[in-house]
């Protein structure tokens, strides 16, 4: 495959490690990279050293504002909680501090073949909206997110349209849950002709991680019970603190909305219902909780009834199993993109390539 020059729009606990990721795969130059105070663009390709060193325990985390999202200078939802203007991209050598940074990498799309958001999802429109602007200034290349809610691939869907217009092939939910999980479940399903249910429970460990991860943590709040998207968003980092320590530093979480669910029903394996997702999160230590699995229950052309597992060695970090299968939806994606296959996919949709 010819070069890939791409872009990571959120240099986060995922964004990061993408670009660190991308430099053990072929083929792939990071040309742009930014978070909410910052960009840094090398058409030349970007020195991921350097800006890993320079954002090392110094993430510009936080929920998502909207202050380069509304054009029109549309006032933030909520309050917005920020980690010092000098946070994040801004602190390396490559990087401006700039007012519209999405704008600015859009503004560069000309020479760019893949656009991975790693951004956050507590405004849950807020990554279609993105998507929006690459197609309104005719972006004619790859975008890919990690998200995880169910709600956000109708809003991808709505926009399907105006994507293909613009020549773009999109892959939604392309991380771990959803994500490889997604896609490990339709390959599991091909043993049978009928899908009784499919269930995902993930472990996570993530001790040594726990500061450059908030931003996940903060979302996954929102699962449990008691608690929404506008009140994991409103949170404090203390208030966040506080419910972690209640739960020793292990959250549990039942019946999840991921996004499993809606893209294996689009992929046609099994209606949404029967999908449910789960987990432990450990935030105290580096080991896995539990074993991330997937089971597939189903019957079989021949009458039987039976459950193939799909398992994640627990040796394999959170940060292996989004940003690995990212990059490789990524991939897959500029292959689609070059022979003109545009619109939404989801992860159970296309193979990722190594
Ligand atoms: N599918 C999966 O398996 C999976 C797993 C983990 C995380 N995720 C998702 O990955 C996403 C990122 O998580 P994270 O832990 O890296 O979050 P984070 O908070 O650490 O990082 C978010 C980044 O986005 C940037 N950002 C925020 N608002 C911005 C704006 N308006 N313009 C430009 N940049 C902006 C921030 O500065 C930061 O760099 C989340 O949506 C999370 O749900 C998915």
């Amino acid at each position: 495959m010819d070069d890939i020059r791409f872009a990571v729009l959120g240099t986060g606990g995922i964004g990061r490690r993408t670009l660190e990721v991308a430099t053990h795969r072929d083929g792939l130059t990071p040309v742009a990279a930014c978070d909410r105070n910052g960009v840094a663009i090398d058409h030349d390709g970007l020195d991921v050293d350097e800006l890993l060193d320079a954002t090392e325990g110094n993430i510009a985390s936080g929920p998502s504002d909207e202050r380069d999202v509304a054009p029109d200078g549309g006032a933030a939802a909520g309050g917005v909680k920020q980690h010092g203007e000098q946070a994040g991209i801004v602190a390396s050598d490559q990087g401006r501090e700039t007012e519209t940074p999405i704008d600015d990498v859009i503004a560069e799309a000309d020479e760019i073949d893949a656009v991975l958001m790693a951004l956050p999802n507590l405004e849950h429109d807020f990554i279609p909206r993105v998507a929006q602007r690459f197609a309104d200034a005719d972006y004619e290349a790859v975008l890919i997110d990690v998200l995880k809610r169910s709600r956000v691939i109708g809003m991808l869907e709505d926009r399907e349209q105006r994507l293909v217009d613009a020549g773009i092939t999109f892959v939604c939910g392309a991380g771990a849950t959803p994500g490889l999980l997604t896609g490990a479940a339709a390959l599991a399903a091909q043993s049978f002709v009928e899908i009784e249910s499919v269930d995902i429970w993930w472990g996570v460990g993530l001790k040594s991680g726990y500061e450059d991860n908030r931003g996940t943590v903060r979302e996954d709040i929102a699962h449990l019970d008691g608690y929404d998207i506008e009140s994991a968003r409103e949170m404090s980092e203390a208030e966040i603190e506080a419910l972690i320590d209640e739960h020793d530093g292990r959250l549990e979480f039942d019946d999840m909305e991921h996004a499993d669910d809606v893209l294996l029903e689009r992929a046609g394996v099994c209606d949404a219902e029967d999908v449910t997702v789960g987990g432990i999160l450990d935030v105290r230590q580096d080991e896995k909780p539990t074993t991330t699995t997937v089971s597939v229950t189903g019957r079989t052309f021949d009458g039987e009834t039976g459950t193939n597992t799909f398992q994640l060695d627990d040796a394999t970090s959170m940060e292996a199993n989004v940003n690995g299968p990212a990059i490789g939806y990524l991939k897959a994606a500029v292959l689609r993109n070059r022979a003109g296959d545009y619109g939404v996919y989801g992860p159970a949709e296309l193979m990722p390539t190594f």
